[in-house]
């Protein structure tokens, strides 16, 4: 079979090994069901041209394993489906057809959406199982496996994904090592295939030429990036992220949340922080940066290196805070179980993500890249990476979660840094006026202090009105803390009138 041999003689260990995870889960998917109750959905994309041989060649060895005859005289015969449609690229259709001829495909075109067809589909045929050429990183990739029954309300059958784990670059490697043809418009700039009113070659591939008039793209298989093959679709703009600092960048030139508060929990995950057997440093620090932006702080908790310990909490905080932050428990080692906490706390599971196992082969090197690099495994469909060239590897944001790698306060600070500057540049994080805060003294006793304090909140509820002490021999610090400069002296001024004067003074 001229598919199994391109690969054997290709010198690519990562795309043997694909081919091999997908060959394998299309035998098992052989074995579960007869070749009536199997079928192929094939659009004439690069995916499912992909599964397409990657069907051939599984079928041709199943064949070859349940008798002895020799597979290679064999057709094609598992069921081929294509939904039609008006609003599919011409091209599109045209390799559809022209593919199905070639390799002489069983072809049933339906002329209807998706669910109908498949429930007159279901109704008329024996099919049980139907492999699809989704992967991840696709938005409709999220919570499947390989194996995935179909959804509730569709039509019952098995939606079989053997190419889940291909990355982009693997689907052009294949396509490439095995010289199979695939659709031209992949050659004109298109990476990802959607209808002709949603689809646009991807902008990145662009040639720019200043003596032409005409747009010209590299082909699909020169993006380096496989993350962004889907920046040739029209896309909506995000109602949720808005970009709210000046052009000049000054962080005092603030937006409309001047008055409104914004309010953060930092989770720090470690066993060794809850049995004092090591200080937790960052969580303090993280209070006094978030209070800068003008960021509340509503809790700072430390949990154990568990993963439902973390996804308790993360998905406690992240349902009743604008901004989660969480450190520690990031890594490759039996404690780091960070991120399998906060995928298990969005209900998506990890999933191998191309472009941060790049960033961490750049900067831990081959030696712990193996072909699954269990560091590389971000929750799947819910990941940012936030770059920034101070960065030696980005930072991990899933939705309003932003997992900190730093181990110690420098760290944190240049970590933090560099969020300031993304939500400067993108509006990550909204800047607001920064808390202001003044501290007063006394060596009055506690009891005296008490009820005059309290009608003090009660007169300026819009204040942090604290106090603390470094010792029982010490003074009382009162610490008065707002967004407003002006109603701090205010307050400072109605706490020293209700007591004989000098009794406090400010601490500087
Ligand atoms: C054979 C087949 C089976 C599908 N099964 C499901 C399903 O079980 N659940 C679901 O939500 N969508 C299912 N879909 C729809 C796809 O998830 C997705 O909506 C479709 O590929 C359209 O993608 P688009 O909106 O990007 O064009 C199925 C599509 C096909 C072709
Ligand atoms: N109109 C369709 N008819 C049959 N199968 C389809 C159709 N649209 C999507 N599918 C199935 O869903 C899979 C995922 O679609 P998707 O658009 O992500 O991939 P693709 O079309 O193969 O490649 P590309 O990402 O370049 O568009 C396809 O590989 C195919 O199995
Ligand atoms: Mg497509």
């Amino acid at each position: 079979m001229e598919i199994a041999k391109a690969i054997r003689e290709s010198d690519d260990k990562r795309l043997k090994t694909k081919y091999n995870n997908a060959i394998y889960v299309i035998q098992r998917a052989l074995a579960l069901y007869s070749i009536e109750e199997v079928a192929f959905s094939f659009n004439g994309g690069k995916d499912s041209t992909v599964l397409l041989h990657l069907l051939r060649a599984g079928y041709f060895l199943h064949k070859e394993e349940e008798s002895c005859c020799n597979g290679a005289s064999e057709n094609f015969p598992i069921r081929t489906i294509y939904f039609e449609s008006s609003s599919a690229f011409p091209e599109i259709n045209t390799f559809t057809y022209d593919t199905a001829a070639i390799y002489d495909l069983q072809l049933d075109i339906i002329r209807l959406d998706f669910k109908s067809g498949l429930e007159s589909l279901l109704k008329s045929k024996p099919v049980k199982a139907i492999f699809l050429g989704v992967r991840i990183g696709d938005p409709t990739a999220v919570g499947q496996e390989q194996f995935s029954p179909s959804s509730p309300g569709w039509p019952p059958f098995m939606r079989v994904n053997p190419i889940l784990d291909w990355s982009y670059r693997d689907v052009w490697a294949f396509i490439l090592t095995c010289k199979v043809h695939y659709c031209s418009l992949y050659d004109q700039g298109y990476t990802s295939i959607g209808s002709i009113y949603d689809t646009v070659p991807n902008g990145l591939l662009c040639i720019s030429s200043s003596s032409s008039s005409e747009e010209k793209f590299k082909p699909a298989y020169l993006l380096s990036d496989g993350r962004l093959e889907r920046a040739g679709r029209v896309k909506k703009i995000s109602p949720s992220v808005c970009v709210r600092v000046p052009a000049d960048g000054v962080l005092d030139a603030v937006d409309s949340h001047k008055n409104s508060t914004l309010t953060a929990s930092a989770i720090a995950v470690g066993d060794e922080i809850l049995f004092g057997t090591t200080e937790d440093q960052l969580g303090p620090s993280l209070g006094r940066k978030l209070h800068s932006i003008g960021w509340s702080v509503s809790q700072n908790i430390v949990v154990r290196n568990e993963v439902d310990s973390v996804a308790e909490e993360v998905e406690r905080q992240k349902s009743s805070n604008d901004m989660v932050f969480i450190y520690g428990g990031v890594g490759p080692l039996h404690s780091d179980v960070t991120l399998s906490g906060v995928a298990k706390a969005f209900g998506v599971r990890l999933a191998p993500d191309e472009e941060f196992e790049e960033h961490l082969r750049h900067h831990i090197g081959d030696q712990c890249i193996g072909d699954r690099n269990e560091m590389a495994q971000l929750p799947e469909g819910i990941t940012e990476l936030l770059h920034h060239e101070k960065l030696p590897v980005p930072l991990i944001k899933c939705q309003n979660t932003i997992i900190l790698t730093a181990t110690n306060v420098t760290e944190l600070d240049q970590e933090w840094e560099c969020l300031i500057e993304l939500a400067r540049s993108s509006g990550l994080l909204t800047l607001m006026e920064p808390y202001v805060s003044k501290q007063l003294s006394t060596t009055l006793p506690d009891v005296e202090v008490a009820q005059p304090l309290s009608n003090l909140c009660l007169e300026f509820p819009d204040l942090y009105i604290g106090c603390y002490r470094k010792s029982r021999q010490e003074p009382l610090i009162v610490s008065l803390k707002g967004k407003d400069q002006a109603r701090i002296e205010f307050a400072m001024e109605a706490l020293c009138k209700k007591f004989h004067s000098g009794a406090f003074f400010e601490i500087m």
